[in-house]
């Protein structure tokens, strides 16, 4: 689809914005690992990492090695795969856990350090100085063993602006590859992340990427903010799942970018293979997928009143924004209630190979809505009353 043709593209005015040049950095094999019910062993993990190299994640970030003896071995046994994405380790800003992470054969290293005041007072307990003197070291560690570094700051919305730039400042200038902002607490809202990314896009030359927590239902909203700021990367875990209520859903933002970079996305990502990562995950950390899931959602492409069933059978683009054969999924029209219309119900004769005219389908509409005035139906129930009309013609 052209940009012109797309309303819900990218301001071809604004020169800044990343939505069709965005990368995923899939953590939930990191951040994921921090929700409640998660527990991955070894085998998990390399089905969950393979799942993600298949979709097209552009890098897997997995749990810092210093967690466990079996974290380090697991992120050794994924780095060893071959995947396509790049593996990422993810550590405190501290140079004991970066000797660990670059001997474990990642490609990248993803460091981060507290700079609000209550992450500097009850988290760590250190000062912005000592933040900066540390991360310079890290950073430099991790450049001479020539694998890829980003520095991030943890709780950056509650974290003082001033603080924040110069910090970042000082590791760009000391060629970082990446600066990330983390919305730790869910607290930012859309216009706050604008404003911080384009604050930073004017002090840095590296990419930036955005990590951004759900606490406030802002997740997805904020991460499509960041990229029009100019924010390049994006933190995801399949169906959000990370500490609390977890951070941007790979498949919600699937959704959300599909509709404003179509091409982009479409040629990037295999996103035919979401439905079975999402319930790959979904078993894996002993949830459902949430009924009200963007694309996967049971019902994310059913339409139910008879207004809108007319339509999407005229042309589905009526209230469709996301097509469902992109995804490998089906529209389903309902008919078995009392919301219906002759047309939807027309629909289904087709579908059983019945023959009726306009006005037998209209009489039949009737009865149909008349039984579920009563109760609610089921698609058996209607399709015998269906044939039973049918046959009594
Ligand atoms: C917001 C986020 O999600 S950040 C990522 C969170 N990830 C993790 O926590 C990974 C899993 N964590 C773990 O396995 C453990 O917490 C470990 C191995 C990292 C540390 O374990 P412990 O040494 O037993 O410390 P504990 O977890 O109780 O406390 C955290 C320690 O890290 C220090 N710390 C916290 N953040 C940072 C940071 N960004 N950089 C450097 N040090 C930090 C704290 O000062 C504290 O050290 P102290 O108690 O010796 O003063
Ligand atoms: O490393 C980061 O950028 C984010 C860390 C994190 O999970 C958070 O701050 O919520
Ligand atoms: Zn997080």
């Amino acid at each position: 689809m052209s940009v012109a043709s797309n309303p819900y593209a990218p301001n071809v005015a604004d020169l800044v914005s990343n939505v069709r040049n965005f990368q995923i950095i899939e953590s939930t094999l990191r951040e994921g690992e921090q929700f409640a019910n998660a527990f991955f062993d070894t085998e998990k993990k390399i089905e969950i990492a393979k799942a993600l190299d298949e979709f097209g994640a552009d890098y897997i970030e997995l749990t810092s090695p210093v967690a466990s003896e079996q974290s380090r071995k697991d992120c050794e046994a994924i780095c060893k795969l071959g995947l396509k994405s790049k593996i990422l380790t993810h550590i405190r800003c501290h140079m004991d856990d970066a000797k660990v992470a670059v001997e474990t054969g990642v490609d990248g290293v993803d460091v981060v350090i507290g700079t609000s005041k209550f992450l500097r007072q009850y988290s760590h307990g250190k000062d912005m100085n000592y933040i900066a003197k540390t991360a310079v070291d890290v950073i430099e560690f991790v450049k001479s063993k020539g694998l890829e570094i980003r520095f991030s700051s943890e709780d950056s919305f509650r974290s003082d602006i001033v603080d924040l730039l110069n910090i970042y400042k000082t590791v760009d200038q000391i060629g970082v590859n990446r600066v990330g902002i983390a919305d730790t607490v869910g607290c930012a809202n859309p216009r706050q992340v604008y404003e911080l990314v384009r604050s930073l896009k004017n002090v840095v030359n590296c990419d930036i990427e955005c990590h951004f927590h759900d606490d406030t239902g802002c997740a997805i909203g904020n991460a499509y903010t960041a990229l029009e700021a100019g924010a390049r990367l994006i933190d995801t875990c399949v169906l959000g799942i990370g500490e609390r209520n977890g951070i941007v859903p790979l498949g919600g933002f699937m959704a959300r970018m599909i509709v404003s970079a179509p091409d982009y996305v479409k040629s990037k990502y295999n996103l035919k293979k979401l439905r079975d990562l999402e319930t790959l995950v979904a078993e894996a950390v002993e949830v459902n997928l949430p009924f009200n899931n963007p694309i996967t959602g049971f019902c994310a492409f059913t339409h139910k009143a008879g207004i809108h069933a007319k339509a999407i059978l005229a042309n589905p683009s009526t209230y469709e924004i996301l097509n469902p054969e992109d995804f490998g999924i089906t529209r389903y029209i309902h008919f078995a209630n009392r919301l219906t219309g002759w047309n939807a119900v027309k629909s289904r004769c087709e579908q059983l190979n019945l023959h009726l005219t306009d006005d037998q389908i209209k009489e039949l509409t009737r009865k149909i809505k008349q039984m579920g005035d009563i109760r609610p139906l089921g698609i058996d129930d209607v399709d015998s009353v269906i044939k039973q009309f049918h046959a009594e013609l």
